[in-house]
């Protein structure tokens, strides 16, 4: 199932979770969980990105190997994966979301980041713009959220923080609303899965 079939979405709360997936993990599923229910959404997409501007192609999956991970976590009702953003030709969230609008134009959308994301959002192409136009919902992450609410975009948004209930609810124009998704931190990283896999190989070429 993708996206493509609530092309008459009314006002339907949607999150956004965009994503390398390189591979999916428990931490996607928890997150997506976590948001849907903190932000009252009636669905959440797993945006698997074409490629993250920020991150290097060597090591990454192809999309479609990206695209099947992500939908061994979803369950094709309300947490969808979709490769939408190669459908739409994007991959800066910038032009995701400008496109998005203009194709669901009755969606209230919100976008899902962990906090390592939240760290890095001041190097995103026109965040600015991003978290002005779209409601940002954060999740801890192990290691990052301290440092996500003492960091940069945290400080630039500390008055359009808000509590989660109410920021995709509620109207805050004409600036977004922001909050931190209350959740417990969830440890699995790609990252991680990568290493791990990368070693076991490693050990099964040595061999006993
Ligand atoms: N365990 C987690 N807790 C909170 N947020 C997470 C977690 N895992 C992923 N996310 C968030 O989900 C989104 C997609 O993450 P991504 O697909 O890059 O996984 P990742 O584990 O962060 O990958 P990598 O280790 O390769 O960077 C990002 O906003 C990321 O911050
Ligand atoms: O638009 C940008 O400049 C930008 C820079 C880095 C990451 N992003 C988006 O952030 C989301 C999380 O990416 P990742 O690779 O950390 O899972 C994903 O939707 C990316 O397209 C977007």
């Amino acid at each position: 199932m993708t996206p493509g079939r609530f092309g008459d979405a009314r006002r339907r709360r949607i999150g956004l979770l965009g994503g390398s997936f390189n591979p999916a993990h428990e931490g996607h599923r928890h997150v997506a969980r976590r948001a849907m229910q903190a932000l009252r959404l009636d669905e959440i997409w797993l945006m698997v990105s074409p490629g993250n501007p920020l991150k290097p192609v060597q090591g990454m999956a192809p999309l479609p190997e990206r695209l099947a991970s992500a939908r061994r976590i979803a369950d094709g009702r309300r947490i969808i994966a979709t490769d939408i953003e190669a459908r739409l030709g994007t991959r800066y969230t910038a032009d995701t979301l400008a496109a998005l609008r203009r194709r669901f134009r009755r969606a209230r959308f919100a976008f899902v980041i962990g906090a390592d994301n939240m760290v890095q959002l001041p190097r995103w192409k026109q965040w600015r713009a991003i978290a002005r136009t779209v409601a940002l919902g954060v999740l801890p992450r192990p290691g990052w959220t301290r440092r996500a609410l003492a960091g940069r975009a945290a400080h630039v948004l500390a008055h359009h923080r808000r509590v989660p209930g109410g920021v995709l609810t509620e109207s805050f124009a004409p600036h977004a609303a922001w909050c931190l998704v209350p959740a417990r931190e969830h440890a699995a990283s790609a990252t991680a899965i990568r290493r791990a896999q990368a070693e076991r190989s490693t050990g099964e070429r040595r061999g006993p």
